[in-house]
């Protein structure tokens, strides 16, 4: 489900403050359903505080954030998405099986379901390509199967929306390349949202459509074909570096010192 105008995801005025400081400002934004949106930024530009605040599990979100719908942290929600966090949380002491039939439990109680939470809990172990592992403790696995497994929590239940925090970091390029390839396939034939950051900006070129952060702000919002164009640049990442420029020309006081097509991509930018 999805709300009145048709997007997963709904942003306006959002804001967030941690501590002492105003984390993000005021922002405006949509994820469509059934695509790959990126959120790319730099470090501390706000990515995972985003995702908090689109799980419900954030503190100080004020402006409107509306998630398939309801409002973020609606308890009706909870089954509905699958968050991985940066840090795998899996329990060492249990096997990959016995970690995905604890959180399907959690996550699907009762007898009745039994069936149901061990169909979940088989696809959820291919998916994620760790069948051979599936009798292994957590605790002895690599760092890159450990965070498959805690990919593998957040698919069971086939959530509609999926918020993945920096899912392929640590992870080398052949897994890396398939789990971009499990991400299209849960995209294109089960119809999931996906939501995922990364600060590698070559992962930008996998997704359907880019949020590009700094400092709280939205950069852009637009599709890395789309952003290539109208900054005139060949990659995401010189794109990004030519957003940059130009909003630390404009914060400077001095539009005409972003060049080139300052106008164009002022008119254009976020
Ligand atoms: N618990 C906290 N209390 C106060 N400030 C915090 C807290 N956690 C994070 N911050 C600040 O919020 C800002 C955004 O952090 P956030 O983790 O959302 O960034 P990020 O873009 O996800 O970074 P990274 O890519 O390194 O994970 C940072 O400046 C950080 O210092």
């Amino acid at each position: 489900m999805m709300n009145s105008s048709g997007v997963a995801v709904l942003a306006r005025g959002l804001t967030v403050v941690r501590g002492e400081r105003t984390v993000l400002r005021g922002i405006d934004f949509t994820v469509p359903p059934g695509r790959i949106t990126g959120l790319l930024g730099p470090s501390g530009c706000g990515k995972s505080t985003l995702m908090r605040a689109a799980v419900g599990t954030q503190a100080k979100v004020t402006g409107t954030l509306e998630i398939l719908g309801k409002p973020a942290g609606d308890a009706t929600l909870r089954s509905r998405i699958g968050y991985v966090t940066q840090d795998p949380a899996v329990y060492d002491d249990l096997t990959v099986r016995q970690n995905l039939d604890y959180f399907a439990s959690v996550l699907q109680p009762g007898r009745r379901h039994r069936d149901t939470r061990r169909d979940y809990v088989t696809r959820a172990i291919a998916d994620v390509d760790l069948v051979s592992h599936a009798d292994s403790l957590a605790g002895r696995l690599s760092g890159g199967q450990r965070s498959r497994v805690s990919l593998a929590v957040a698919l069971l239940g086939a959530p509609e929306l999926l918020v993945l925090d920096e899912p392929t970091v640590g992870l080398d390029p052949v897994l890396r390349r398939d789990l971009w390839n499990l991400f299209h396939r849960l995209a294109d034939e089960r119809g999931a949202t996906i939501l995922v950051s990364s600060h590698v900006m070559d992962e930008a070129e996998r997704c359907h459509r880019l949020l590009l952060m700094r400092e709280g702000e939205i950069l852009a919002e637009d599709s890395p074909e789309d952003l290539r164009v109208r900054t005139r640049t060949q990659t995401v990442e010189a794109a990004f570096l030519h957003l940059v420029d130009e909003a630390n020309a404009r914060q400077a006081g001095s539009p005409q010192q972003a060049d080139p097509q300052p106008k164009a991509i002022q008119e254009n930018a976020r």
